[in-house]
């Protein structure tokens, strides 16, 4: 990466009086300007429906930024930053409004010395990425000389394969792929970008990372939050959609990949699809035995008492839409032949965390026969909220009896002194500006894991959910239990 590059720019923020603004952006700028990783021609443009002036949108910002940034709020450090934030009301559905738009970025552009480089961030509801990005190529976006103008989309990319395809053929007649950022924000997570890491720069893994000694691998990432107040959004998405057809997908393609030639962005790239192409097909043949789907209920206890999805959301009494997702996936090539990679997903769960469990096959019994059976080694990588690496393993109890017992060696990255790990919206926005996309996904993933995802959405829709099926605050439907216990294993809480 060229350490000289020239980062002068304009966020053009679309969306910028939302919850994803306020709650990630907003903050992880700061957090950026706080380490001194922006240049001094550095603007951003807030563009949101509601009426207000820059000032008003300044004193918001530094509200949500007092509130959710990592770094505390220092004056000098926001004296900076605050006077080059501006605020645009409009709606984004209104053509005149983006040659307004256009003059106000271009006075910008003038005052600022941004060099007319763009970055077009669309922290909007999924319906409205293409029509503006349509306006944006009307109106706005001219190719001229060395400026750059980059796109970046959130998830979910589409609500299927057809309406992704869609949204991809209208990006690519505007921004080239290299100017297009597919944001998945578990890619900036510190610990995924750990995964190849661990994997390839270990000798005591990476020999081992086969179907010979591997049994089985767990990824799971529970929230304890509900839907909270994205019920418009979610009772269209829904887990599948909203959780497993991004983040959990990408945490199967970097512990599945294949060791790329070079780190470069496509050779990473490259293995990641192929593992999303081997994904075993899940059709209304293989549903019942491979996939569950929950929704959380009404729960009380003496502790707390919660709503259940329909009525905390007040959608539809009859919703069918998950909340949990649990399935059991098999990479079918050579290296994964035969191993599930077993993946849950939930809502209203008993507390926030992300972590891969790689289960080790056991070893054959042939020397402590007399012990219960000895438990398997296992690797977890924990993603969040604590960020590190567990290793469980077998050794001796101290004392005068042989006895076998499982015990841990735990290193928590974000527990030694010093670290705080950035948030991922930090480093992503950081990688737009540098050109460097990594850690976005390719289209070709997106439209893989889609092929994957819409099957079993089909497969569902011929089938009626007989939901709630779980309590808020519990584990899941029982079925996940099932899941596993079929095969017999279970889910491993650590
Ligand atoms: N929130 C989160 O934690 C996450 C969100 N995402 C994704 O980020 C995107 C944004 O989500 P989120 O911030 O939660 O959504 P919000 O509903 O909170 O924000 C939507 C924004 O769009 C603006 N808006 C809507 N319609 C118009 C219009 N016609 N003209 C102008 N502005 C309009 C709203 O402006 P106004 O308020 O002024 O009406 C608001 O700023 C979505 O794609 C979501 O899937 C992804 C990961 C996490
Ligand atoms: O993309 C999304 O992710 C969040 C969970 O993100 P995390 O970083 O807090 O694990 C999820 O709550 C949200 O529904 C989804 O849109």
């Amino acid at each position: 990466m060229d350490t000289n590059l020239d980062l002068s720019c304009t966020l053009v923020i679309f969306g910028a009086t939302g919850d994803l603004t306020h709650r990630k952006l907003l903050p992880a700028i700061y957090n950026l300007q706080y380490q001194k990783l922006l240049p001094e021609s550095f603007i951003i443009m807030a563009i949101g429906r509601k009426n207000k002036t820059s000032e008003t949108y300044r004193e918001e910002a530094y509200k949500a930024i007092k509130s959710f940034s990592r770094f505390p709020m220092e004056k000098e450090i926001w004296d900076d930053m605050s006077h080059k934030i501006y605020y645009k009301s409009m709606d984004f559905l209104e053509n005149e409004k983006y040659v307004e738009l256009e003059s106000s970025l271009k006075s910008i552009d003038d005052k600022h010395n941004t060099k007319g480089n763009r970055i077009y961030y669309m922290a909007v509801a999924p319906e409205n990425f293409e029509p503006i990005i349509d306006k944006l190529h009307s109106y706005v976006i001219k190719r001229e000389g060395k400026t750059w103008h980059r796109v970046v989309i959130e998830k979910p990319f589409g609500k299927d394969l057809e309406s992704a395809q869609y949204l991809n053929s209208k990006i690519v007649e505007v921004f080239q792929e290299k100017n297009t950022y597919r944001i998945d924000h578990y890619l900036g997570k510190e610990m995924l970008q750990n995964i190849m890491v661990l994997r390839f720069a270990n000798m005591f893994f990476e020999p081992l990372w086969n179907s010979k000694y591997i049994d089985s691998i767990q990824i799971s990432s529970s929230e304890k939050v509900g839907v909270e107040d994205r019920g418009g959004y979610y009772e269209k998405a829904g887990a599948m959609r909203d959780m497993v057809q991004s983040h959990m997908l990408q945490l199967v393609s970097l512990i599945g990949m294949e060791p790329p030639n070079d780190l470069d962005t496509e050779s990473i790239r490259n293995e990641k699809v192929k593992v999303l192409k081997a994904l075993k097909k899940i059709t209304q043949e293989n549903i019942e035995e491979n996939t569950v789907r929950g929704q959380y209920g009404a729960s009380q206890s003496d502790k707390e008492s919660f709503l259940g999805y329909r009525e905390e959301n007040r959608v539809s009494a009859i919703s069918d839409t998950e909340t949990y997702v649990a399935l059991k996936v098999f990479i079918e090539n050579f290296r994964w032949a035969g191993v599930p990679f077993y993946i849950r997903t939930g809502k209203r769960m008993p507390e926030k965390s992300t972590e891969i469990i790689i289960q080790f096959k056991s070893i054959e019994n042939i020397l402590y026969f007399k012990e219960k059976a000895l438990q398997p080694n296992l690797l977890v990588i924990r993603i969040q909220p604590k960020e590190g690496v567990f290793f469980q393993f077998n050794a001796k109890e101290p004392g005068t009896q042989q006895k076998i017992i499982p015990v841990q060696m735990d290193f928590c990255q974000n527990c030694r002194m010093g670290i705080n790990s950035p948030e991922a919206y930090e480093r992503l926005i950081y990688d737009v500006m540098r050109g460097d996309s990594t850690l976005f996904a390719r289209w070709d993933e997106v439209e893989y894991s889609w092929r994957f995802v819409d099957n079993i959405l089909e497969a569902w829709r011929n089938q009626k959910p007989d939901f709630p099926n779980y309590g808020a605050g519990t584990w899941g439907p029982k079925e996940a239990d099932i899941l596993l216990n079929k095969d017999k294993r279970s889910w491993i809480n650590i």
